[in-house]
């Protein structure tokens, strides 16, 4: 993530003429339009293979103008969408990076992916563990040791039948955070009403995958939460707070700038708590073989059995997944129940299924919720509408590639406008309108699937994307039967901005009114 933060701060581009009010600067190109506009008309006449120089392009100033000065700071996501207007479907940027915005440019870039894909520099992610003497994980391995270390951890992740192992796991988890909202609904003074839910599925989401990776509980649904889950939250918050001040800052303004410092205090306080939790795992499985004993365990436990993953492969791996998997899920959920709460009549369309596909008398098993249409749809449209990475980069490394009819050199790295995709008018008419039928299977032509790919694609697409889909599936089911979800009227209108995820831009208070379903435990 923290490669999209970096790149989201120094990728933009532009096309045709444009005064830059902050520096005079023009921004031109040397083709005949951008893509969106057709092949490059006197390029083709001239029988030239066009190449990068012949995108639409802009400086670094412009850049800055449109964040500093037009407050796109924390709104890159939208940036996307503007620039796509402005500057067309492909075009480059002062660094050289290359946006793609359609789903067709999209789809013809990562069919021509590598068999090691790469983001492109991760050092922001590396320094710490490189200071520390720390194993990377799989976002910061790069080539065949990150294939290698990918080919171990989706054993047991990637696939749905592994995913529904952690079903009783994941059912556990989603009971303790229904408790949690009846205890809030009650302290409230209307009795229902559930104040920054976001922070109330943050608490959840770590929770759900600390489960799974640590096999043990954090206490995160707790009234109180233990001191030491506490220290880990405001660690990851730190270190995500600080990235983007670090990234933007030169190396040796950190002495005297407090933002690296701060910064790496987030990493130790991630290291130091994954470590402890890491080494109480072993030292049990540790007892159990010194006593001859049949180890048994899930997913931490099959890390260790792997004679090819060091403990500091462990180490690095599982604090990457945690990383990965927390602020994703939770700002995904976020999304939902906001946008559920503003259309009634989807939620009692989801409320029926529910009702309707497994009886009101026991809770779903992990294979029920995968398989119900309408609730796997509200999620896929709720993560169309709001990717909760909005962008992503890949760089093509080991060869030349053709992209829109342009010809690129090898190395060229290229910015994946997924928010501006999953947008495009074209692929989804009313782009801004919620609507959870476009991906039903009923007959329907359905959309260009590289519009809204939300985990990524290929063999670097997201590893935990069925344990999240699981965690969603199986809340948002418990959730809908229980309450009928609406939008508390003392809020204002709930924005979006983008800090490395998409995340609202104030707490997100719902009202949860009982349904008068029983609570099955
Ligand atoms: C709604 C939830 C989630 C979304 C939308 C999401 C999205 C993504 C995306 C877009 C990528 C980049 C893929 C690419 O470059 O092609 C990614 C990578 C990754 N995700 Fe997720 N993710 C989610 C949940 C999770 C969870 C729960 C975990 C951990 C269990 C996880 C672990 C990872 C890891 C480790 C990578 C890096 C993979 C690699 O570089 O090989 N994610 N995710």
């Amino acid at each position: 993530m923290a490669a999209w933060l970096s790149r989201s701060v120094v990728c933009r581009n532009g096309k045709g003429f444009l005064s830059c009010p902050l520096s005079g600067a023009r921004i031109s190109f040397r083709g005949v339009g951008g893509a969106s506009s057709g092949p490059g008309a006197l390029s083709a006449l001239q029988g030239k293979q066009r190449t990068v120089e012949d995108l639409p392009h802009l400086s670094v100033l412009e850049l800055l103008y449109r964040m500093v000065f037009q407050g796109y700071y924390n709104r890159l996501h939208e940036l996307q969408i503007f620039e796509k207007q402005r500057y067309g479907n492909i075009y480059r940027d002062g660094l050289k990076s290359v946006s793609v915005n359609t789903p067709q440019l999209l789809e013809e870039l990562l069919r021509n992916d590598e068999k090691f894909p790469r983001r492109g520099d991760m050092s922001l992610w590396t320094e710490y563990r490189d200071m520390r003497g720390l194993g990377y994980g799989p976002f910061t391995t790069e080539g065949e040791r990150w294939y290698n270390l990918r080919a171990m951890l989706n054993k047991r992740m990637l696939h749905p039948k592994d995913s529904a192992q952690y079903g009783g796991v994941i059912s556990e988890v989603v009971t303790d955070f229904i408790k949690r909202m009846y205890e809030l609904r009650q302290s409230s003074s209307t009795g229902d009403l559930v104040p920054d839910v976001a922070n109330e599925l943050y608490r959840f989401s770590l929770e759900g995958i600390a489960s799974i990776l640590f096999e043990t509980r954090l206490g995160c649904l707790e009234k109180k939460i233990p001191a030491g889950t506490q220290d880990f939250i405001d660690s990851i918050a730190r270190m995500f707070s600080y990235s983007m001040a670090v990234a933007v800052t030169p190396k040796w303004s950190r002495t005297f700038l407090p933002f690296w410092e701060r910064y790496i205090a987030g990493w130790e306080g991630i290291f130091s708590f994954a470590k402890e939790l890491i080494d109480k795992k072993l030292e049990i499985i540790q007892q159990r073989v010194d006593k001859n004993q049949e180890v048994e365990g899930e997913y931490l436990t099959y890390l260790f059995s792997n004679a090819k993953m060091s403990t500091n492969d462990v180490y690095g791996s599982i604090a990457e997944l945690l990383l990965a998997g927390v602020d994703t899920t939770s700002n995904t959920l976020t999304w939902t129940l906001h946008l559920l709460s503003k259309h009634p009549e989807i939620q009692d369309k989801l409320n029926q299924e529910v009702c309707t596909l497994v009886p009101t008398d026991r809770l779903p098993t992990a294979e029920e919720v995968t398989k119900m249409p309408y609730l796997r749809a509200v999620i896929k449209e709720a993560l169309r509408m709001y990717p909760v990475v909005p962008l992503n980069a890949r760089v093509i490394a080991e060869k030349s590639v053709s992209i829109g009819g342009y010809q690129f050199s090898r190395k060229t790295s290229f910015t994946l406008c997924h928010y501006a995709i999953s947008h495009d008018e074209d692929t989804f008419p009313e782009p801004f309108t919620f609507k959870p039928e476009r991906w039903l299977r009923d007959g329907r032509k359905r959309p260009n699937p590289f519009g809204s790919i939300p985990f990524g694609f290929g063999v670097r697409g997201c590893v935990g994307r069925r344990i999240a889909e699981l965690e969603m599936y199986m809340v948002l089911f418990r959730i809908v039967r229980l309450f009928e979800i609406n939008p508390d009227p003392k809020m204002g209108e709930l924005k979006c901005i983008c800090r490395t995820v998409l995340i609202p831009d104030q707490p997100l208070n719902l009202h949860f009114v009982d349904r008068g379903a029983a609570n099955v435990t």
